[in-house]
C-alpha cells in the first residue's frame, strides 16, 4: 500500500515508498549495533518539508525507524538530516530527543546559524554536519561558506559527513583534505561499481583514506549503487554481488574508520524498494569475520558518536 505525505504535499513522481514488512535477517547482529545512516522524512504536516527540496517523499516517522530498529536487531541509530528538509533540523532533533539516548545526528547548517542553535543542537545528540555536493539533490553553496561552518563545529567536537559522487572526487580532493576534523563519507564516494575495484576510479578513493587518517567511510547502500543485484527482495540474502568487492576491500583495509547504515527510508530509489532485513545480511559478505563486524557496527560508531561510554 502506499504510503502517505501528510500536510500540502504531494510526492514526487515514481517515489517507491520503503519496503513494508522486512524479513528477519539471517545475520544476527553484535550485540550494541548502530545503524549509523538513516533518515526520517517529516511527518509533512509535523515537519513540513522545505521550500528549496528536490523531491517530496513519502513520510517515514520516528516511530517506524524505531521500530524497524528493534525488528532488525539494532540498539541506535545515527539519523543523518535529509535534504528534503534543508537546513531545517526539527524533524531529526525530534527523533533525537525522542529516542532515549539511543540515536545521535548529523545536522545541514549554514552559514547563518548561531552558537546558540549549535548547541541546542548539541544537547539534542547531534555530532555532526552533512555537506552535499550531489547536484540532483542540493544547490550549490560556496566551499568558504562551508570552511566557515567546519571551523566552527570542530570545536564543538563535531564531524563532517561528505556526500559527492566519484567524478566529482578531484575537484573536491583539496577541500576534503583540508578540513579540521574527522570526515566521512556517505556511500563509499559512490563508485561506479561496473568498473574494476582495481582500477583509477575507486582506487582514487583508497588512496585519499589511505592518505588521510581522519577519513572514514559508510560502506552503505549496495542497493544504490549495484548495476547486476541480485536484489534483496523475494527472500535474496546474498544481494548487490557487484558492490561486495568495492566495501569489503574498504572493511579489510580500514577495519578501524568505517560504518555501515541501511540508509532507510531508501531516498530516490528509482528500480526496487530493498527489504531490509534482507539488506542486513549484506553485512556478513563485506565484513566476514566477527572481529570486523564489531568494529563496524559497534566499535566505530560508538567511537565517533558515543565517546563518552567508550
Ligand atoms: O542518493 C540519494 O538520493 C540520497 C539522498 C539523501 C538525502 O536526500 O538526504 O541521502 C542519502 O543518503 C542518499
Amino acid at each position: 500500500m502506499s504510503k502517505p505525505v501528510s500536510g500540502d504535499f504531494s510526492k514526487t513522481a515514481g517515489w517507491l515508498d520503503w519496503f513494508d514488512g522486512p524479513a528477519k535477517p539471517a545475520f544476527t547482529l553484535p550485540a550494541g549495533a548502530v545503524d549509523a545512516h538513516c533518515h526520517v522524512f517529516g511527518p509533512g504536516a509535523e515537519f513540513p518539508y522545505a521550500p528549496e527540496r528536490k523531491y517530496t517523499p513519502c513520510d517515514a516517522s520516528k516511530a517506524e525507524l524505531f521500530a524497524l530498529r528493534d525488528h532488525l536487531g539494532f540498539e541506535r541509530n545515527v539519523i543523518v538530516q535529509a535534504t528534503c528538509h534543508g537546513a531545517d533540523n526539527r524533524a531529526m532533533v525530534d527523533a533525537c530527543r525522542a529516542s532515549k539516548g539511543k540515536a545521535r545526528g548529523v545536522a545541514t547548517v549554514r552559514r547563518a546559524v548561531t552558537d546558540e542553535e549549535l548547541q541546542s543542537l548539541h544537547e539534542a545528540g547531534v555530532r555532526g554536519v552533512r555537506f552535499n555536493f550531489v547536484k540532483r539533490l542540493v544547490d550549490f553553496t560556496p566551499k568558504d561558506e562551508l570552511m566557515e561552518i567546519a571551523s566552527r563545529i570542530a570545536k564543538l567536537g563535531w564531524h563532517i559527513v561528505v556526500y559527492f559522487e566519484a567524478q566529482d572526487l578531484p575537484e573536491l580532493w583539496d577541500f576534503f583534505t583540508n578540513l579540521p576534523t574527522t570526515v566521512v563519507v556517505d556511500h563509499m564516494g559512490r563508485p561506479d561499481v561496473s568498473l574494476p575495484v582495481d582500477g583509477p576510479q575507486f582506487e582514487l578513493f583508497v588512496k585519499l583514506m589511505r592518505e588521510h587518517d581522519n577519513i572514514w567511510s559508510k560502506v552503505s547502500c549496495p542497493e544504490r549503487l549495484s548495476v547486476t543485484g541480485p536484489k534483496a527482495l523475494d527472500g535474496e540474502r546474498h544481494a548487490y554481488h557487484d558492490v561486495i568487492p568495492f566495501a569489503r576491500k574498504l572493511v579489510e583495509t580500514f577495519p578501524d574508520r568505517v560504518l555501515w547504515g541501511t540508509d532507510w527510508p531508501h531516498p530516490n530509489l528509482k528500480d526496487h524498494m530493498p527489504d531490509d532485513g534482507l539488506l542486513v545480511d549484506f553485512i556478513p559478505h563485506i565484513a566476514p569475520t566477527p572481529q570486523l563486524q564489531q568494529q563496524l557496527l559497534v566499535t566505530n560508531p560508538m567511537r565517533l558518536y558515543w565517546p563518552e561510554e567508550c
